[in-house]
Order: structure tokens, then sequence, then C-alpha cells
């Protein structure tokens, strides 16, 4: 039986209006759409950077604002366009989330690194001595320490040459199947959308004007602004 994750009603937030959306365990769904539609802004409900002006969101069935916000961003975890580490070693990066709760154990960092496919001698890696694609991974490996059930995604790679575009598309594809995580992402990169999703948000000036799956959406859009935004 499907399980709801994420479900809004009738949500405002800035630009957003009435926002109805159920997001179930285990679905892959891609925010997508015009600049300044409300993508950022609607993917910030999801971990509570921002709150509802009005209306009310359920995270796995509880009203959102009633979960820990820490705890709540270690299961719900973002992984933003240009990586946020903090100055020193990829360990120290990644193991200060979990140390934190006392959550850590020597051959976690191993691990992290093979999920996200880099070798384990890059533990002891200065991160400002690290590519733009090795930061994303190291933001991935990061943000997967907190064992999060959903992983929120922002363009991540938009700051990315197309090589390495694939090469995370292939880390993210295996992580999300590998653990069954939910995923949503924000992407104007429709390839990357077809390749790594299978539900799809259309937002336009605030408001969802299509959503189903993505393939759908893609393929045989119905409204006048899903089809001029794809031409
Ligand atoms: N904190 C804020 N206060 C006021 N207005 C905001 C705030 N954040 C965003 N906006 C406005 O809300 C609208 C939607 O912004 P948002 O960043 O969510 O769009 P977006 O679809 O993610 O855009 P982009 O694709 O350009 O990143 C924009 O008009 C933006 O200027």
């Amino acid at each position: 039986m499907s399980q709801s994750m994420y479900s809004f009603h009738n949500v405002h937030k800035g630009i957003l209006q009435n926002i109805n959306v159920t997001i179930e365990k285990g679905e892959k769904v891609i925010i997508f759409g015009p600049s300044g539609s409300g993508k950022s802004t609607l993917l910030h409900l999801f971990n509570r950077l921002q709150d509802p002006d009005e209306g009310k969101i359920h995270f796995k069935d509880n009203p959102i604002q009633s979960y820990h916000i820490p705890d709540l961003r270690n299961q719900a975890g973002l992984v933003m366009q240009a990586p946020h580490l903090f100055p020193g070693t990829v360990l120290d990066n990644i193991k200060y989330g979990p140390s934190l709760r006392g959550d850590w154990r020597e051959q976690d960092g191993e691990e992290l690194l093979a999920y996200v496919q880099l070798p384990t001698e890059y533990l002891s890696r200065d991160v400002n001595h690290l590519s733009g694609g090795e930061q994303q991974r190291v933001s991935l490996a990061r943000t997967l320490a907190n064992k999060p059930e959903v992983l929120l995604l922002d363009e991540p790679t938009s700051a990315l040459d197309q090589h390495t575009i694939e090469e995370i598309e292939d880390v993210l594809e295996e992580l999300i199947h590998e653990h069954q995580l939910t995923m949503i992402m924000v992407t104007h990169n429709l390839k990357q959308a077809k390749r790594l999703g299978d539900k799809g948000i259309f937002l336009s000036e605030g408001e969802i004007l299509e959503s189903g799956l993505i393939l759908d959406l893609l393929e045989t859009p119905t409204t006048t602004s899903l089809q001029s935004f794809l031409a």
C-alpha cells in the first residue's frame, strides 16, 4: 500500500496560490516551469525553509510543524545548486551532522563516499581543492549521512558540465533506487526530468497548471502555457 509522504491543502505562499499536492513514498517528482514561477518557493515548503501564508502541509500524516525542524531536515535533506560545504576536509563535512547526534561510526565515511562514487582517500582531501562535480558529490554524501527518506534537489547539476551532469545523474539514480528514497527535484533540464522523474508538477506564475506522469506532461501537454514552455 502506498504511503503519503506529503500532502498540501490549499497552500498559499508568496507567489504560490492554492497548491494542492500529494506525494507518495518512493515517488520521484520533478518541479518545473518558467523562471520566477515559484519552484524554489515550493521546494522550500517541504523542509520548512519557508512556511505557508495559508493552508496546511502534512508530512507522513502529521502536520509538518509538529516535527522538530532539525529532525525534519534530516528526514527531508536538501541539496542545492551550489554545494555549501564548510572549510575543512571531506570527512569533517560528512561526519558533522551525525556526530552532533552521537551517530557516527568510523566505517561510515568509506560507505558514504562509495555511495557517491568517490574513492576512500578523498576523506582527507580539503574540500576547497575539489572540482565542482566532486563538491556536489560530497554535498550529496553529507545529506545522505543523515539517512534521509526524502531528497530535495534544487537544480543540483545546473553549475556542472554535461559529462559531470551525467555522472551525478548516475549517482542519483542508483542512490534513489537503492535506498528507496522519495525525490523532489527542481530542474530546468528536461532531459534530466525525463531520466530521473516519474511525476511532474508544472508551475506557471505560482499556480500548478498541470501535474501527472512526467512523460505525459512533456509529450502531450494540454495547456497552452506548457505547450509554449516546451516549444
Ligand atoms: N523571500 C522572498 N520575498 C519576496 N519575494 C520572493 C521571495 N523569494 C522569491 N520571491 C519572488 O517569488 C517569485 C518566485 O520565486 P522562486 O525563486 O520561487 O521562483 P523560481 O521558479 O524558483 O525561479 P528561478 O527558476 O528563476 O529560480 C519571484 O517573483 C521572486 O522574485
